[in-house]
Order: structure tokens, then C-alpha cells, then sequence
């Protein structure tokens, strides 16, 4: 049985160990840490079986387990994805965001090779990343529209430098639109799917995002259009967000139970 160590007791984090804790996921959650406490605590007193909870996100990684599991911020892969790698664990990373940095993507990436192991993305909160991948060699162009609710856009890094006022927009409103690269730093917790594309399509300079703001949907919508010598794909993602978390949307929370089923299981595995 595969033991799991998870960075961040947050919406998804706690999801997570419920899928764990209910068998869904067969393996055994040993270590939690949140910047919070009272978040790892809450998440434990909701479990049957209580992991421990470590004192600093290093602490993870110095335990037995087989993978850390990032549903942090970019801001945790940062500071952690590296020691989770020297010490010879694997790592899925939600905040995908962080990777779109060149230095933190190298680094990371040449420690997977120099101590063999593996970092997973989950398809997250889009689907049609299978597709994206096979055309990438023949990509030409590739955007993504974000839409959402604006509370669900709500402390971004964006509006400290910006005249929007969220709690005006009355009408669906273009807020943003620009590379990927600056999307996931002005909106760490809302476009990390613009990483995903840009990592597995043609990169975070070329990929565009625009991101909406809209008071009447209910929905975190994701609507991607990727062209070029193999044609074109189209497709929209109509999310509902966590109720926890109005930022994050359940399929990215489905997203990555189902990454984590198919790491503890050996099994059938269907797709790209
Ligand atoms: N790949 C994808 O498609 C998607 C990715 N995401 C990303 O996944 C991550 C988790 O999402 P979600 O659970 O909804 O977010 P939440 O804000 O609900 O939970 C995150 C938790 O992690 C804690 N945290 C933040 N930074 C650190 C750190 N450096 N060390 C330890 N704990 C930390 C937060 O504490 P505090 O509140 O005190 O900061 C919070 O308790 C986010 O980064 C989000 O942007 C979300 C949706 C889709
Ligand atoms: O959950 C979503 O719809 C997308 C999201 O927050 C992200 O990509 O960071």
C-alpha cells in the first residue's frame, strides 16, 4: 500500500484524504502540513485514520512515504518540491502555476532525472490535455477563456494594481488577457489550467488567456481553442466550483483522486 504525505488541508486537500481515508484511494495518508494548523486539525478530526501532523512542509518528505501531494500554492511548490525530490519521494503538484517559471521548471525537472523520480500534473479543472499533446508538434495557436463568478476571482495579485472593482462589475466583463506566463502570476489561484496548457502545448509565451469575470454564472467555465496543420479542437468545461472554495472547481478536485487512484493501483490504464 502506497503512503501518501499531503501539503495543504485546504478544499481540495481535504477532499483528497476523504478519498483516501474512504478506501476510494488505496493507500494510506501518514503526514499532513497546512501553513494553518487549525486547517491540518480540522482536516484530521475528519478522518477515520488520523495522520500526524508535521511542523514544516520539509517534514513531509523526511517521513517513509511514497509521494507528496501539493494542493498548497505556488508559493509551496516552491519552497518544498525540491527537498520532496532529494529525498527520493514523488510529488503531484496542483499549483502548476509555479512550473511556468523557467528556473523552478529546470530545477525541478533535473531533479526528477538525478534522483529518478517522477512529478505528476492532473489534468485539473480542463479536460483535452490527451488531444493537446498529440498535436503539439503541429500546433499553431492555442487560447483559453476563463469564466467565473467574481467572488471566485476575489485577493488575486492583479487587482492590487488595478482600478477593477469586483463588487461593481454587473455585467459578464474581460478583465484580463495576456500570456499564460503573466496570467498564472497575477492569478495564482485561478489559471494554473493556462499552465497545463502551456506545458503540454507550445509553451507560456504563446498561449493565450483571457479571464472573465461574470456576476451572473454559477459555473467556473474554461473555453479552449487550439489550431494548426492537424485542424482544430474546441471545447468548454462547465464547472461547478467547490463549495468550500469558490475558486477551485470540483473536476480539478476529481482530477486529482483520479491521478492519485491510477499512482496507487496497478491496473488497466486507458488513455494518452
Ligand atoms: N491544476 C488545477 O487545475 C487547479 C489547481 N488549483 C490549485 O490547487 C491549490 C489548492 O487549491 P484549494 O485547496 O482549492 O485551495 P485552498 O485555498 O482551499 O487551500 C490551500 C491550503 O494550503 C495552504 N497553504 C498555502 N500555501 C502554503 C504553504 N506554502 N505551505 C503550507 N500550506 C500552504 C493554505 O493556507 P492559507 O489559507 O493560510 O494560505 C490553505 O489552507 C491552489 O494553489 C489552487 O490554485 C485549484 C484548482 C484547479
Ligand atoms: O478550478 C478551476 O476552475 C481553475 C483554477 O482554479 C485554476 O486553474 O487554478
Amino acid at each position: 500500500m502506497k503512503r501518501i504525505g499531503l501539503l495543504g488541508c485546504g478544499a481540495m486537500g481535504t477532499q483528497i484524504a476523504l478519498a483516501i481515508d474512504s478506501g476510494k484511494v488505496p493507500a494510506t495518508l501518514t503526514h499532513v502540513f497546512d501553513d494553518s494548523k487549525e486547517k491540518s486539525k480540522l482536516l484530521v478530526e475528519k478522518l477515520t485514520h488520523k495522520p500526524e501532523i508535521v511542523e514544516n512542509s520539509h517534514l513531509l518528505s523526511s517521513n517513509p512515504i511514497d509521494i507528496v501531494v501539493e494542493a498548497a500554492s505556488q508559493d509551496a511548490v516552491r519552497d518544498a518540491g525540491l527537498s520532496v525530490l532529494q529525498n527520493k519521494k514523488d510529488l503531484m503538484i496542483m499549483s502548476v502555476g509555479a512550473l511556468l517559471d523557467e528556473s523552478i521548471y529546470d530545477i525541478l525537472s533535473d531533479a526528477c532525472k538525478d534522483f529518478k523520480k517522477t512529478i505528476y500534473l492532473p489534468s485539473g479543472a480542463i479536460a483535452g490535455l490527451d488531444g493537446i499533446k498529440s498535436v503539439k508538434g503541429e500546433l499553431e495557436s492555442i487560447s483559453i477563456t476563463t469564466t467565473k463568478h467574481p467572488r471566485s476571482l476575489k485577493g488575486a495579485k492583479f487587482f492590487e494594481n488595478s482600478e477593477i472593482n469586483l463588487d461593481e462589475i454587473n455585467s459578464s466583463t474581460v478583465i484580463f488577457e495576456g500570456i499564460a506566463k503573466e496570467a498564472v502570476s497575477l492569478f495564482p489561484a485561478n489559471i494554473n489550467v493556462a499552465a497545463l496548457l502551456s506545458l503540454t502545448g507550445i509553451g507560456s509565451e504563446k498561449t493565450h488567456v483571457k479571464i472573465v469575470a461574470d456576476p451572473n454564472t454559477d459555473k467556473n467555465t474554461h473555453h479552449i481553442e487550439a489550431e494548426g496543420k492537424f485542424g482544430k479542437m474546441t471545447y468548454t468545461i462547465e464547472n461547478y466550483p467547490d463549495e468550500n472554495n469558490p475558486k477551485t472547481s470540483r473536476l480539478a478536485i476529481l482530477s486529482a483522486i483520479e491521478t492519485l487512484k491510477k499512482y496507487c493501483s496497478n491496473d488497466i490504464q486507458i488513455g494518452t
